[in-house]
């Protein structure tokens, strides 16, 4: 458990009124999250420097009220940590592994997340059913494959925000080919939670702009929920 963490005045300030239900999360993690093996024990002491702040620092990219789809939740970072802290958007967790969606669920259930939604499958495979103004992943795959999962999955003027490591600059470089064969696009890499975090959180932002394919639709539908999934409401607190 995480009863003996004392929390930085930092994680304080950035949950603000959510920081019971991310401390609940933080809880969930370390236990059954532990047990069922979704994280390694090691990451117990530090669950909230090196993931949930890291994660939720991403927020000051996305505007009030947008879709976003966290490719890869694993167990739910970064969508869940932005589904507490951001009860304006509306946040799908895809992750193709059923043991890590029953956990996606039960959080999402548990901590009353009503803007959140989990649906179970891969990336490449959503392409034609779901659409958003933001994807994120973190850990999920190098940016050559994660632009080709991603980009599709975007509406016009949305961005890919990849979470990325000290080398992002130079994996964006990498990918430019790559980037160059997708929709049009601008690429860049910022630095986000300065003073917040240690060190800020490296992004891969790719925006597209131009307009989506016809005939793709913005919610996932009942049949792509993970079971007991449940239709977005407004936000109980
Ligand atoms: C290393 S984990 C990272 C989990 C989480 N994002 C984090 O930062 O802790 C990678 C996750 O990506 C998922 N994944 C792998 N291939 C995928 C695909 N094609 N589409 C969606 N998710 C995928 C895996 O099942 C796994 O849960």
């Amino acid at each position: 458990m995480t009863g003996h963490v004392v929390l930085s005045d930092a994680a304080r300030e950035l949950f603000g009124e959510t920081l019971p239900v991310a401390q609940r999360y933080a809880e969930l993690l370390a236990d059954v999250g532990v047990t069922r093996g979704l994280i390694g024990p090691r990451e117990v002491p530090r669950l909230w420097e090196r993931h949930l702040m890291n994660c939720a620092v991403v927020e000051e990219l996305i505007p009030q009220g947008a879709d976003v789809i966290d490719i890869g939740s694993g167990a739910g970072l970064p969508g869940v940590v932005l589904g507490i802290l951001r009860p304006d958007l509306s946040v799908t967790l895809l992750e193709p592994l059923l043991r890590r969606t029953v956990f996606l669920q039960e959080c999402v259930d548990l901590l009353e997340l009503d803007n959140v939604t989990v649906v179970r499958g891969r990336a490449e495979e959503v392409q034609k059913k779901l659409k958003a103004d933001f994807v994120t992943a973190r850990a999920v795959a190098p940016l050559p494959k994660l632009i080709g999962w991603a980009l599709p999955l975007l509406r016009k003027g949305g961005s890919l925000l990849a979470l990325k490591g000290e080398r992002a600059e130079a994996e964006l470089e990498a990918a430019r080919q790559d980037l160059s064969k997708q929709r049009p696009n601008t690429a860049d890499v910022i630095r986000v939670g300065s003073g917040k975090v240690d060190p800020a959180t490296t992004v891969v932002r790719v925006t597209v702009t131009t307009d989506l394919e016809a005939g793709s639709k913005g919610a996932p539908s009942k049949s792509q929920r993970a079971p007991g999934g449940r239709k977005k409401r407004g936000r109980k607190r």
